[in-house]
C-alpha cells in the first residue's frame, strides 16, 4: 500500500514500459535521466537501422549498460522491432535469450521510425503464432496508416480494421496497445476478452489537443498518436485510476534535438524521462486518486509481463521545483515536456 501524508509519499519503485532511449552518444544522458526514475524499461526498437535480430538488441542492451553510471541499477528489457521478414525462428532466439521481453508492431509509416514497419499482418502471421506459442508479448502502435483517415480518429479506426480481427485469429497471443488516446481504446481494453494491457502516457493523461495551439503552435506537445479532445483525456484518467491491472505506466519519452522539433516538419515526440514519475504524481493528484497511483506506476506492469514487482520504494514530497528549460542530449539539447513549468512534488 502506498504511504502518504500531505507532504511525502512512498510507492514501490515505478517501472517504465515503453521507453525510446536512442542510440549512440545521446545515451549518456538519456541512460541516466532514465535511471534516476524507473527500475526497469522496456526499451523500444525504432533506432536507425531498427533492432530486428535478438543479436542486435544484445548488442544495444549493452550498449545501454555501458551508459549506465555507476552504480545505478536498471533494467533495460529489450524488444524486436517486427517487420514484413521477421521470421519465427527469430521469435525462437528471442524467448532462448532471455532479455527480449516483447516484439513492437509499428504499422509502415505510422510514426518515427517506421518506414521498416510492417505493410500488412498476413506477412507474419507465422511468426505471430510462433509469439503466441512461445508467449512473447505483441506490442502495438496502434494507428491505421491510411491518410485519408483523419489524425484523430486513426487509433480507433485501428481498433476496428485491425486489432479485433488480428485477436479473432489469435486469441491467446498476449498484447499491449500501446500508448492509448481514446476512449474507444480505454473501452476496448477494459472489456475485451483475453489477455491484452495498455500503457498510457503521462502527456495524454494531463493534456488534450488544446495544448498544441495554446497561443500559438507548440512543438514540444507534438506526439504520435496526436492529443485528442478533453473527453478521451478523461476517459483514460478514469481508466488508470481504477486499480484495473489491464493499465499501466509507458511514458512514451521519446526525445529528439530541439532544432528537429522546432522545425517547419518537426519530429512527433515528447520527452519527460526525466521527471515522468512528478508528471504521473500531478495528473493522479488533479484527479484526487493518488492512491490508486503505485497500482498503475509499479504493479499492473510486472504482473502482465510475468515479472517480480520492485522491492525498493522511492519517496517523493511535496516541494515545488522548476523543470529544466533543455536537458543535454549528446551533442545537441532536449527539450523536456511543461519546460520551464513547475510541479508540486519531487522525487527524493
Ligand atoms: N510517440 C512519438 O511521437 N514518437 C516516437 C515513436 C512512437 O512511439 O510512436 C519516437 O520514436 O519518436
Ligand atoms: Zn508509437
Ligand atoms: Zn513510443
Amino acid at each position: 500500500m502506498p504511504q502518504s501524508d500531505s507532504q511525502s509519499l512512498s510507492i514501490i519503485q515505478p517501472d517504465d514500459w515503453h521507453l525510446h532511449l536512442r542510440d549512440g552518444d545521446v545515451l549518456d544522458s538519456t541512460v541516466p535521466q532514465a535511471a534516476k526514475q524507473f527500475g526497469r524499461a522496456i526499451i523500444m526498437p525504432n533506432l536507425r537501422p531498427p533492432v530486428v535480430t535478438t543479436k542486435d538488441a544484445i548488442n544495444y542492451r549493452q550498449r545501454i549498460l555501458n551508459a549506465l553510471p555507476k552504480g545505478a541499477e536498471f533494467e533495460p528489457l529489450m524488444t524486436l522491432y517486427l517487420t514484413d521478414n521477421t521470421q519465427p525462428e527469430e521469435i525462437r532466439h528471442a524467448r532462448e535469450s532471455g532479455i527480449v521481453h516483447g516484439v513492437k508492431l509499428y504499422p509502415a509509416g505510422a510514426t518515427t521510425n517506421s518506414d521498416a514497419g510492417v505493410t500488412s499482418l498476413d506477412n507474419c502471421i507465422k511468426t505471430l503464432e510462433e509469439m503466441q506459442k512461445q508467449g512473447i508479448p505483441l506490442l502495438i502502435h496502434g494507428e491505421v496508416t491510411d491518410p485519408e483517415i483523419d489524425i484523430f480518429d486513426r487509433e480507433a479506426v485501428f481498433i476496428d480494421k485491425v486489432l479485433i480481427p488480428l485477436r479473432k485469429k489469435l486469441p491467446n497471443l498476449k498484447i499491449v496497445f500501446e500508448h492509448i488516446t481514446t476512449k474507444a481504446a480505454a473501452e476496448y481494453v477494459t472489456e475485451a476478452d483475453g489477455y491484452i494491457g495498455a500503457t498510457v502516457t503521462p502527456h495524454h493523461l494531463l493534456f488534450n489537443r488544446n495544448s498544441l495551439f495554446a497561443g500559438g503552435i507548440r512543438p514540444h506537445y507534438y506526439c504520435l498518436p496526436i492529443l485528442k479532445r478533453e473527453e478521451n483525456r478523461q476517459a483514460l484518467i478514469k481508466a488508470v485510476t481504477c486499480k484495473n491491472a489491464r493499465f499501466f505506466a509507458g511514458t512514451d519519452s521519446a526525445p529528439h534535438a530541439r532544432n528537429t522539433k522546432e522545425s517547419s516538419c518537426g519530429c512527433a515526440g515528447c520527452y519527460t524521462a526525466s521527471h515522468a514519475i512528478e508528471l504521473y504524481v500531478k495528473a493522479f493528484q488533479e484527479a484526487g486518486q493518488l492512491d490508486k497511483l503505485e497500482w498503475f506506476t509499479s504493479i499492473n506492469g510486472p504482473k502482465f509481463y510475468n515479472l517480480p514487482v520492485n522491492r525498493n520504494k522511492i519517496t517523493l514530497v511535496k516541494e515545488k521545483w522548476q523543470i529544466s528549460e533543455e536537458l543535454p542530449f549528446g551533442k545537441d539539447r532536449v527539450v523536456p515536456l511543461m519546460a520551464g513549468e513547475f510541479l508540486d512534488w519531487k522525487l527524493k
